[in-house]
């Protein structure tokens, strides 16, 4: 009944009112512009006088009044920086100042307040009202969670904790604005009016993914607002918008938490083309960009044997020419990135840690036997990770060689005779090789998985299933503190890390994490051991810290009903695609070609004959690199393309030809797919092939290229 009071007594805002306040705002921000470039003239002028006065009196200046006039200096430089890149942000609010409205009316008192919600906030400088507020912000949220009718907001702040707002949003509206001219003021009652996120989905996919505030979903401003979890786990489908979600809720992190900085926040990315092309959505939402690393650089950072191993990349090339053939390294390698293989090496470490013998540790009159150390790694501190044993040990004894001597140890004494107890017991550990250990685990697991104890590839390197373990091996000992200044971890494309990369990401990174991805976007696909079941137990709640929660995203944006259709068919029963999102184009189209130069003729006619005039990106993607390189050096005859490798680190968008394992997380307008024609025969081609066939917006194409006898 308040809903109907509401309304009946609120007159919506008209056309013309929305002008006003359109016209007001860019008066406000050139009024801004002009005071601040004003005080940017005085700052500089004052600078410049600053550094004179400091040079013609440096001989009379003691060195306090010279540092205090440095700092001076120094202050009115971070100004002159602050107001440089609000400046920009003026600007770019003269281009578009917001997208959204919500008229809220607060219970308590009864206050009427229109709120506009842009990509930034704006105070005016003339009489310090709030015009526009940040999409960030609390009563933003309003706009993304809720209709009209009955909504609140919650402030949270660090040292206050928190305060809930009830009330009604009683007019909801969302703008139109292109260049600066407000074209269009739409009612909305939905949650983001669908004629404007058609619009946006139907342009053309760009070089960089581009931020989408404008039309963030309910069901994605959740996972962007997310407060509660402590590692939030995020299954979508492909195309839902995982990607661009993260870079979202790092924005929103990084906006609400103050004491997180970008350099405090890490994305783990499938490889260096797909960071280039996610780079510039945090500093389109006027956030720096934060740092971003690939899993096998850790492992190279990280790992110290002197082994030669296999990269993942060369794992993935041994997969995909395997096909379906269950030869005996793919037999070893899904047993090696199971959850009962992984728990079978936890309950083998425990047994190798129970039976460690300790040396006696004599200091002055302090003693501690091997027995009494054992105790105590076995009994007291046994609930602790291995490394942490040992340093809680020394510390422990450091304590009883202080509490015998007459004086109290400086803290620096303290920690390098702990370091040097540490030192003694982890070099028991040293003694042993991480490899050599990982090998006597295989032969125990011989009898019941004949082969298993293989371990190194055809040319003598560990295999990647098998230098994981390793890895995680030498965390499990000695710890690492490496990544102890990161506070959050986002971790995209899940599904393409095992158990063990799991296990050594939670033990090398114990901050908050959002994990994303598509449990059917992987090469082998097992129901009954989906990455999901891997997460919810590596990151199940022990002792009460840490946990997680899982949210599913199930709407697919990026492409047409018809390409979402058609990839939903290829995984069958095999998989749950994405919902399609009411926007149509071409039906996907199947061609059989006698051979590869015939398929590039194919795409070489569509494309001279302007059939893809009107897209600006496209992709050919091939079975693997040499393909590539063929179908590059063909159609580089006719047309200007790009061929990306492994090694490329830019993306520049236009004709582009990479093999399929490449195209991981991006897009493009219209796809070229190539097979061989035997996609359907096996699961890791038919995944593959999925993987492949999403990235497309508007159009695909299926070429199956027929192998010669
Ligand atoms: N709310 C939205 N408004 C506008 N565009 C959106 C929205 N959500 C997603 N998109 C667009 O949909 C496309 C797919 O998004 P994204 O790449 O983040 O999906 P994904 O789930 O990571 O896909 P995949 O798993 O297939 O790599 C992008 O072009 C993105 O901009």
């Amino acid at each position: 009944m308040a809903e109907n009071k509401d309304m009946e007594n609120y007159r919506a805002t008209s056309a013309e009112e929305e002008e006003d306040y359109f016209d007001n705002v860019e008066l406000e921000l050139d009024y801004s512009i002009s005071v601040t470039e004003g005080s940017v003239e005085l700052k500089k002028d004052s600078i410049k006088e600053q550094k004179k006065y400091m040079r013609d009196s440096h001989g009379d200046m003691d060195d306090e009044e010279f540092l205090q006039n440095m700092q001076l200096v120094n202050n009115d430089e971070a100004y002159l920086t602050r107001a440089a890149k609000r400046l920009e942000v003026y600007e770019h609010q003269k281009k578009n100042p917001y997208f959204g409205k919500v008229t809220f009316r607060y219970d308590d008192e009864g206050d009427v307040i229109p709120f506009y919600i842009g990509m930034a906030g704006y105070e005016s400088d003339m009489n310090n009202e709030q015009l526009i507020y940040d999409w960030r912000a609390p009563v933003s949220s309003m706009y993304y969670a809720y209709e009209k009718g009955p909504a609140s907001y919650t402030v949270n702040t660090e040292d206050m904790g928190s305060e809930k707002f009830t009330g009604h949003i009683i007019e909801k509206k969302q703008f139109v604005i292109v260049n600066g001219k407000l074209r269009e003021a739409v009612d909305t009652d939905a949650n983001i009016n669908d004629v404007i996120l058609l619009e946006a989905l139907g342009g053309n996919s760009s070089v960089k993914m581009k931020s989408v505030v404008a039309t963030i979903q309910k069901e994605q401003d959740a996972i962007i607002r997310n407060r509660t979890a402590y590692n939030l786990i995020v299954d979508g489908r492909a195309g839902s918008g995982k990607t661009v979600i993260a870079m979202h809720r790092l924005a929103w992190l990084l906006y609400n938490y103050k004491t997180l900085d970008s350099d405090k926040v890490m994305i783990l990315s499938p490889n260096s083309i797909f960071g280039d092309y996610i780079s510039d959505v945090l500093p389109e939402l006027e956030e720096n960009s934060v740092p971003e690393k690939e899993f096998d650089s850790l492992l190279e950072e990280l790992l110290y044997i002197d082994e030669e191993y296999e990269t993942k990349l060369e794992q993935s090339e041994f997969i995909i020419d395997s096909g379906d053939q269950e030869n005996q390294r793919i037999r070893n390698l899904k047993v090696k990135s199971s959850i009962g293989f992984y728990d079978r090496f936890n309950e083998f470490l425990e047994r190798y840690v129970s039976e460690i013998k300790f040396r006696t540790f004599h200091y002055q009159k302090v003693e501690y036997t091997g027995d009494d150390i054992s105790a105590m790694f076995n009994g007291r501190f046994s609930r602790k990770p291995v490394y942490e044993r040992f340093e809680n040990i020394a510390y422990f004894i450091v304590d009883r060689v202080e509490d015998n001597s007459p004086k109290e140890f400086p803290e620096e004494k303290k920690n390098n005779l702990a370091r040097q107890i540490q030192k003694q017991m982890v070099n028991l550990f040293a003694e042993r090789n991480l490899v050599k250990l990982y090998v006597d685990f295989l032969a125990e697991m011989e009898p019941e998985y004949p082969g298993i104890s293989e371990y190194k590839n055809e040319y003598g390197k560990i295999c990647y299933e098998d230098i994981l373990p390793i890895l995680y091996l030498q965390v499990y000992f000695y710890g690492c503190n490496t990544y102890n200044n990161i506070k959050h971890l986002v971790i995209d494309e899940m599904q393409d890390y095992t158990i063990f990369q799991y296990a050594i990401l939670d033990r090398i990174f114990g901050c908050k994490k959002t994990i994303l991805g598509d449990r059917y976007q992987v090469l082998f696909y097992n129901p009954e051991e989906t990455v999901v079941d891997v997460l919810t137990k590596i990151f199940a709640k022990r002792n009460g810290q840490g946990g997680y929660e899982l949210m599913e995203l199930s709407e697919s944006y990026r492409s047409t009903a018809e390409i979402t259709e058609f990839c939903n068919n290829i995984l069958g029963d095999e998989g749950i695609g994405g919902n399609t999102v009411e926007r149509h184009g071409r039906v996907p189209e199947e061609i059989q070609c006698g051979s590869l130069d015939e398929a590039v003729e194919f795409i070489n006619d569509k494309l001279s004959y302007g059939d893809m005039d009107a897209y600006d990106n496209i992709a050919i993607l091939t079975n693997d690199e040499a393909d590539a390189y063929e179908v590059y050096r063909q159609l580089s005859e006719y047309t200007e393309v790009t061929l990306i490798t492994n090694q490329s680190v830019v993306y520049s968008g236009g004709v582009v030809v990479l093999p399929k394992f490449l195209a991981k997380g991006m897009e493009f307008d219209a796809v070229y797919v190539m097979t061989d024609g035997t996609y359907k025969n096996s699961m890791v081609t038919r995944h593959t092939h999925y993987i492949a066939c999403t990235r497309a917006l508007h159009e695909l194409y299926v070429i199956d290229v027929m192998q010669s006898e």
